[in-house]
C-alpha cells in the first residue's frame, strides 16, 4: 500500500466515525453554511494579487514536523497583508496536524477564498467545509474513481463551493476533466512517491483547457520558478513547506512576494524593450 492509499483508507474510517457522531443536521445549522462563498478563481487570477495560495500546513508524511508552534491566526492574517491571493488550511489531524479548528480561526479573521486541504471521499466532508466556512474543496482525482469525483463536484456546487481538481499526470486529467471544476492544480509531488519536479506543471499546462484557472502546487520554494510557471501558463501557485518551515511563515511569504514582484516588473521591462 502506498501512502496515499494508506490515508485514503484511513479517511474512509475517520469519516465514518464523524458521520456516527455529528449529524448532518447540526452541519447545516452553522453560521457559516447560508453565508457567501468567497471566489478563489476570480482572486487567484486578480492581476492586482500574485496569485499565490498560500498554505497551512504543521506537519506532512514527507517532511514530518515542518512547523510545531505556528499560530493560524497570526500566520493566515500575515500570508494576507504579505499579498497572498488565498488561503490553504490543511484540516487532516493525523498526516498533516491540522484540524477544523485551524480552518474556522483562519475564517474568523480573514476575508478571502479558503480551500479546505483534505483528502475528500464523501459527500459528508463537504458539508463540513461549508459548515467550517471554505470556500473551496481539493479533489484529488488519483484517489478518487472519475464518476465519484464528478459526482462529489457536482454535490459541492450545488453548495456554491468552488472546486480544484488536483492531477498528477495526462491520464488523470483526461478521465477526470468535468464541467463543475472551477481551477485544476497539477502536483508537482507524487502522492505515490512523493518526488517532486515542476517539470510535472510544465508538462501538463497546455492539455488543460482554457476555462479552468491552472494552479502550480508543491515544491516551489524559488520566485524565479514561479515566474517560469506564469510564463507557461499557470495563473496560481500552491507554496506552503517554503513558508510554513520559517519560523515566521508570514515574513518569509512577504520576502518571497516581494522578490517575486521585483522579477516581474524586470520581466515586463525587459519585453517592452
Ligand atoms: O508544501 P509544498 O511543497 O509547498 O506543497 C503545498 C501543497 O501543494 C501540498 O501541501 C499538497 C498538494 N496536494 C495535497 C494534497 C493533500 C495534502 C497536501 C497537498
Amino acid at each position: 500500500m502506498n501512502i496515499l492509499e494508506k490515508i485514503i483508507a484511513d479517511k474512509y474510517l475517520e469519516v465514518a466515525e464523524r458521520k456516527s457522531l455529528v449529524p448532518v443536521k447540526l452541519l447545516e445549522g452553522s453560521v457559516f453554511f447560508e453565508g457567501k462563498v468567497v471566489s478563489m478563481k476570480k482572486y487567484v487570477t486578480n492581476p492586482e494579487k500574485s496569485g499565490i495560495i498560500a498554505e497551512f500546513k504543521r506537519k506532512s508524511p514527507s517532511k514530518g514536523v515542518i512547523n510545531g508552534s505556528a499560530s493560524v491566526e497570526k500566520v493566515s492574517i500575515g500570508y494576507m497583508q504579505a499579498g497572498a491571493s488565498a488561503l490553504s488550511i490543511l484540516t487532516d489531524t493525523e498526516y498533516f496536524g491540522g484540524s477544523s479548528d485551524d480552518l474556522k480561526a483562519a475564517r474568523k479573521f480573514n476575508f478571502c477564498p479558503i480551500i479546505r486541504k483534505d483528502f475528500i471521499v464523501d459527500e459528508y466532508q463537504i458539508l463540513e467545509a461549508k459548515s467550517m466556512g471554505a470556500d473551496c474543496i481539493l479533489l484529488i482525482a488519483a484517489a478518487l474513481e472519475p464518476a465519484k469525483l464528478k459526482s462529489l463536484a457536482s454535490f459541492a456546487k450545488g453548495l456554491g463551493l468552488e472546486i480544484l481538481m488536483e492531477v498528477h499526470d495526462g491520464a488523470e486529467l483526461e478521465r477526470s476533466l468535468c464541467d463543475d471544476l472551477d481551477l485544476v492544480g497539477v502536483n508537482n509531488r507524487n502522492l505515490k512517491t512523493f518526488e517532486v519536479s515542476v517539470d510535472t506543471s510544465l508538462a501538463l499546462v497546455d492539455q488543460i483547457p482554457g476555462n479552468f484557472v491552472k494552479v502550480s502546487e508543491s515544491g516551489i520554494s524559488d520566485p524565479n520558478t514561479m515566474i517560469e510557471l506564469k510564463k507557461a501558463g499557470f495563473d496560481g501557485f500552491l507554496i506552503g513547506e517554503n513558508f510554513m518551515k520559517s519560523s515566521r511563515p508570514e515574513q518569509a511569504a512577504y520576502n518571497f512576494i516581494k522578490e517575486f514582484k521585483k522579477l516581474s516588473a524586470q520581466e515586463s521591462e525587459l519585453s517592452k524593450a
